[in-house]
């Protein structure tokens, strides 16, 4: 191991304490197979550029042969007619254009290959990620799904464009060379192996530890522009608490984690390069030395050495293109095995049968947990007739949004089962759940479109009265109606800008559209004006009539108007009944209101 001589690799590895991330990553059997089924897809295109290739190579080998055969001619006292020099002139003239012409479709096929690669591999796996089941992603959140989109993506598209077909020209370059040379002058084939050894050996040291130590590296210098980043952003709280040398001291600390690794790298290189460059001399050295003494035993002729000598230089730019390509493909294996990762996520498909006979929504003895081993919820039971109010209430993270999501149909439970009508919702396809049932929570996210588009995403074959009286039940049609291009205006960044009312107005128009008959209200703890507010809970109390809700209270009045109060404390509902029932038993829920009310 490297321990036994230079620089060891630094104790701490930044990229090791990154964040764990919660979305699978590939497997090398798993990546391995998607590159060769990638590759497969493109075959054609591969099997064009190995062709133009060996032409431009083929080309290339013209003047080494040409020049052999002059010295060859001239060691047997050849004079210039009988050389033929001006025939010579022309063909090499002709071969270098030649080379010329099929080295820029090289080039040409090469970046178009690699271009449509990185568009197959960006559509797999965006097609992919829009398929995820909600679950999984609300359970991963959304930054590690980002950063494998953004910058998992870079790094390929690097290695795309120029890594797959540089090494595949590298691959087919060398190999044509050798053959060459195999077949001008055989023992000096062999004799140009002799540098495979060293090379191999240093390679093979170098390419074992270096892509973890870059990812390190890579990592480390993250860490430290996070730690800079967050004491300048934090420049009044540092100022205040007078955490200046402290965070000082953190940013010197993480700079020289960071530089220590940068060493270990330079270390990595300052054994590679020098690896290589000895083998490319030696290679040399042997077919010239070597090479000598086989024409001085008369084994091969001086024009086949000449021949011999000029094919072994050449084969060094190949040798180097496909070390300095490999050492890129090292890095973007990382980032295709985490989105590959991505693609081996059971997309939601559910039981297309299954359907729900009735309204009620039952859980029963449901156990779950964001990490194996922990669990959230410890076996929940309860009732929800339709069209009841339920109330969650409970201290803060006691598992009411968990339970909320659950009921849902979000997540499905570790153990027990929610049932929908008596039909088990981990197993009903999401969009019949969505049919059924809504989470409404805080975000009103407005898309980039149209107004009619955002609201179409609720129900696509909703026409144009059905959105503007959705609209109207929500208080909307007043400023939307003002619009000078009415449902087709721009809204979104970039469009129109709504207000975080009109915003929340939109999204309960979608509500509204959809028309599912059960509602699970993460209740908004809304950061509108009292006004705005109060327009608002008029516009989503008509939203709600008629229709079964479970509001997970933070507001304890939503708990006061309910027809039944779950208190959830630590995973379980310790508490259950209608507000006089819970305030006559004088427990957890009496001690609350009475808290709240006094
Ligand atoms: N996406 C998540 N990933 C991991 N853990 C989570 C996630 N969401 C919630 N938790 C954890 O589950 C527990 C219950 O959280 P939950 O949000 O359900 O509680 P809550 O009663 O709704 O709290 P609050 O009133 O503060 O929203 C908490 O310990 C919380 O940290």
């Amino acid at each position: 191991m490297s321990r036994r001589f230079g620089i060891a690799p630094p104790s701490y590895d930044p990229a090791g304490s990154e964040s764990a991330t919660t979305l699978p990553v590939g497997a090398s059997a798993t990546v391995r197979a998607y590159v060769r089924r990638l590759v497969r897809r493109h075959r054609g295109a591969f099997a064009a550029l190995v062709t133009v290739n060996s032409l431009a190579v083929l080309a290339s080998m013209v003047g080494p042969y040409l020049l052999g055969r002059i010295v060859e001619g001239l060691s047997e006292g050849a004079d210039a007619g009988e050389l033929q020099l001006g025939r010579t002139i022309a063909l090499f003239a002709v071969a270098l254009a030649v080379q010329t012409y099929f080295i820029r479709q090289v080039r040409l096929r090469g970046a178009m290959l690699g271009e449509r690669m990185l568009a197959d591999l960006r559509e797999d796996f965006l097609v992919r990620s829009v398929g995820l089941p909600p679950g999984v992603l609300e359970r991963a959140g959304t930054g590690d799904l980002l950063s494998r989109i953004t910058t998992d993506i870079d790094r390929l598209a690097n290695a795309m464009r120029e890594a797959v077909p540089q090494l595949a020209i590298g691959v087919v370059w060398a190999g044509l060379l050798l053959g060459a040379l195999a077949v001008t002058a055989p023992p000096l084939a062999l004799v140009a192996l002799i540098a495979l050894p060293v090379l191999l050996t240093g390679c093979r040291w170098y390419y074992r530890r270096a892509p973890s130590a870059y990812r390190s590296e890579a990592a480390g210098y993250a860490a430290v522009a996070a730690a800079l980043a967050e004491t300048v952003d934090a420049g009044r709280t540092v100022e205040a608490h007078r955490l200046g040398e402290r965070r000082v001291r953190l940013s010197e600390r993480r700079i020289s984690e960071w530089t220590s690794w940068e060493r270990y790298t330079l270390w990595l290189r300052t054994v590679l390069f020098p690896t290589i460059n000895v083998s490319n001399a030696l290679i040399l050295s042997a077919v010239l030395i070597l090479g000598g003494v086989f024409v001085l035993h008369g084994w091969i002729g001086v024009g086949q050495l000449t021949t011999g000598a000029l094919l072994a230089q050449m084969l060094i730019d190949p040798v180097g293109l496909i070390l300095r390509w490999y050492d890129e493909l090292q890095v973007a294996q990382v980032s295709l095995a985490r989105l590959v990762g991505v693609r081996e996520i059971e997309p939601d498909s559910g039981d297309g049968a299954l359907a729900p006979s009735g309204r009620d929504v039952r859980a029963d003895e449901v156990r779950f947990g964001y990490h194996a081993g922990t669990d959230v919820l410890h076996g929940v039971t309860m009732n929800v007739p339709s069209g009841t109010r339920v109330a969650l209430v409970g201290p803060s993270g006691a598992g009411k949004s968990t339970l909320g999501r659950l009921l849902a149909g979000i997540y499905g439970p570790r153990t027990g089962e929610v049932t929908l009508g008596g039909a088990e919702l981990a197993r009903m396809p999401a969009e019949r759940i969505r049919q059924h049932v809504a989470l409404v929570n805080q975000e009103h996210h407005v898309f980039v479109g149209s107004l009619r588009d955002n609201l179409l995403l609720a129900r696509t074959d909703a026409g144009d009265p059905e959105l503007w009286a959705a609209l109207a039940a929500v208080d909307a049609d007043g400023w939307a109606g003002a619009l000078a291009d009415g449902l087709d205006s721009e809204v979104g960044s970039g469009g129109l800008v709504v207000t975080p009312a009109q915003a929340q107005q939109i999204a309960l128009a979608r509500l509204v559209l959809a028309d599912p008959h059960t509602l699970v209200l993460d209740e908004a703890t809304s950061l509108l004006d009292p006004r705005a507010a109060r327009h608002l809970e008029r516009s989503l109390a008509r939203v709600l009539e008629g229709r079964t809700v479970v509001a997970i209270a933070h507001r304890l009045h939503t708990a006061h108007d309910a027809d039944v109060i779950a208190v959830v404390e630590g995973g379980r509902i310790s508490e259950l009944g209608s507000h006089d029932a819970l305030v006559a038993a004088d427990g957890a829920y009496a001690a609350l209101w009475r808290s709240w009310h006094g």
